[in-house]
């Protein structure tokens, strides 16, 4: 049995005198979002915590100092490990939350029109304007350089009607990029692609990583030729700056690199060859009538559709199920978590040596690229926890590309012993010591075919998600606008 674990002080444990309903509301402390920075009370935070999606990038700077709520509080409900981490029995003993409505679902699938917005895969290649010989070439800002300081005397800086032209854009939902290729490269020497809908709002524009798609003339086989593309900046109109400029041997193909982002924690990018990502497409596809948007226990909802194969994952108790009912896990799922998961292993340890990851579930996650009912799509920070034990989470992504934030929690959070794994006074006192490591939030953008893995050291990586990316997806997958997300998971939920 896992231990009983509470965030509440002992009193309010009291099985003799259970805690009335008006009482346990009233908060012991106050504990501020590490996502929006309001304050919450702490028997709430958690609920609030996983379905924030305000944006950390207004008002956060990387020197803030952490404090106790840089972690995701966790209440009882999460804690379902024991002292060696991984409890084999713990979902026996768990009362999951029946979804009266999964059996019906399952046997009678609703109509298409009942369906998440429509059905995820589509027979018709997504719009737009892409590539066929490679996929979308990325702006990533960071690579914003002024032509003065680049020196260049070959930048290509287009004649001033263009630039005027450009500059005269008003519609703040695209970007208008001026690109000049370069003699090597056949084609129009010059054309202005449109990028559709970028993030908005100044912050998260100088973030962003721009992904384009230019027209095949523009590609070379010939490695080592450059592409000159010039964007002119919104906010200061003036600006002409130099994005990007590289060869193009490296937009011509996507090799898959491995790359550790930290201990434990490894991005396998452009690993899934587009068999497997359709794979994954038809297969959710056939479970559309099954994605549902998952509320906490106290009503709030997630920002996101979500499904699983295998055991279900209830989001109130935040606990599996045992695994009657729902899905069953396919062999093929199986095989390919085990295998991205020995991928990642020969670059960091994603789980202890001499033991091997066995997954029994995969929840998939859709973010849509626009959808009414939920508003801003997303997933807000929090720890992997209900299923927490020394195995890994092998997370794959597919469709439209999104940002993946993440960041490493002091050594102290680490520990596999509950509750106080995150809320741990020293272990914030640490890093307000300017431990930074453990204090700055990282990004990355996760694309179709990418692989995260986080085991290890970074089991308990704090991590999340927002802004996915349209026409982001590769050409040749078949899927409606979004992003569908796959974590293979090792429940250990009891198959009865
Ligand atoms: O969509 C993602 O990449 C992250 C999903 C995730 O963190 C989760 O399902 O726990
Ligand atoms: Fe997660």
């Amino acid at each position: 049995m896992p231990p009983n674990r509470s965030p509440f002080p002992p009193s309010r444990q009291c099985v003799l005198h259970p805690v009335k309903k008006k009482q346990k509301q009233e908060p012991s402390r106050f504990l501020p979002c590490p996502v929006c920075h309001r304050s919450f009370p702490s028997y709430s935070i958690h609920d609030h915590v996983n379905v924030c999606l305000d944006s950390p990038a207004t008002g956060r700077t990387q020197s803030s100092p952490c404090t106790t709520s840089s972690l995701t509080p966790c209440n009882s409900e999460s804690a379902h490990l024991n002292s060696e981490g991984c409890d084999k029995n713990f979902s026996s003993t768990v009362d999951v939350e029946k979804d009266a409505n999964l059996d019906d679902r399952l046997e009678n699938p609703p109509a298409e029109q009942d369906c998440i917005n429509s059905l995820l895969a589509c027979s018709s290649p997504p719009e737009g304007p892409l590539i066929e010989k490679s996929s979308a070439i990325h702006l990533v800002d960071s690579s914003l350089h002024e032509i003065a300081d680049e020196g260049d005397g070959d930048a290509r800086i287009p004649d001033d009607e263009a630039l005027r032209d450009v500059q005269n854009t008003e519609d703040c939902r695209q970007t208008n990029y001026v690109v000049t290729a370069s003699d090597f490269v056949e084609g129009p020497k010059e054309t202005e692609i449109l990028v559709p809908e970028l993030p908005q709002g100044e912050e998260r524009e100088r973030e962003a990583q721009y992904t384009m798609a230019l027209p095949e003339e523009y590609f070379s086989d010939k490695p080592g030729h450059v592409l000159q593309i010039f964007q002119v900046q919104r906010q200061s109109q003036a600006k002409l700056s130099m994005l990007c400029k590289f060869p193009m041997s490296a937009a011509l193909e996507r090799k898959p690199t491995a790359t550790v982002l930290q201990p434990g924690m490894v991005l396998l990018r452009s690993w899934l060859s587009m068999d497997i990502q359709q794979r994954l497409v038809n297969e959710s596809q056939s479970a559309v009538h099954l994605f549902k948007r998952p509320t906490t226990a106290s009503g709030g909802k997630y920002h996101l559709w979500q499904m699983a194969f295998g055991c279900q994952w209830d989001s109130k108790t935040r606990r599996y199920a045992p695994q009657t009912r729902g899905l069953r896990f396919p062999a093929w799922m199986y095989d390919l978590g085990r295998e991205l998961a020995v991928n990642a292993s020969d670059h960091t340890h994603v789980y202890p040596p001499g033991s091997s990851f066995a997954p029994d579930v995969a929840l998939v996650n859709f973010y849509p690229v626009k959808d009414e009912e939920l508003g801003v799509v997303g997933l807000g920070g929090h720890q992997d926890l209900d299923d927490y034990c020394d195995m890994p989470v092998v997370s794959v992504s597919v469709g439209d590309s999104m940002t993946f934030f993440y960041r490493r929690v002091p050594p102290q959070s680490r520990r596999k012993s509950g509750v106080q794994i995150v809320v741990d006074e020293s272990a914030a006192k640490t890093c307000k010591d300017g431990d930074t490591a453990y204090n700055s939030e990282k990004r990355i953008i996760l694309e179709s075919g990418d692989v995260l893995v986080f085991g290890g050291e970074s089991r308990l990586v704090y991590h999340g998600t927002r802004a996915v990316q349209p026409g982001t997806r590769p050409p040749g997958l078949h899927m409606v606008p979004g992003r569908l997300n796959f974590t293979f998971r090792q429940s250990n939920a009891p198959r009865l």
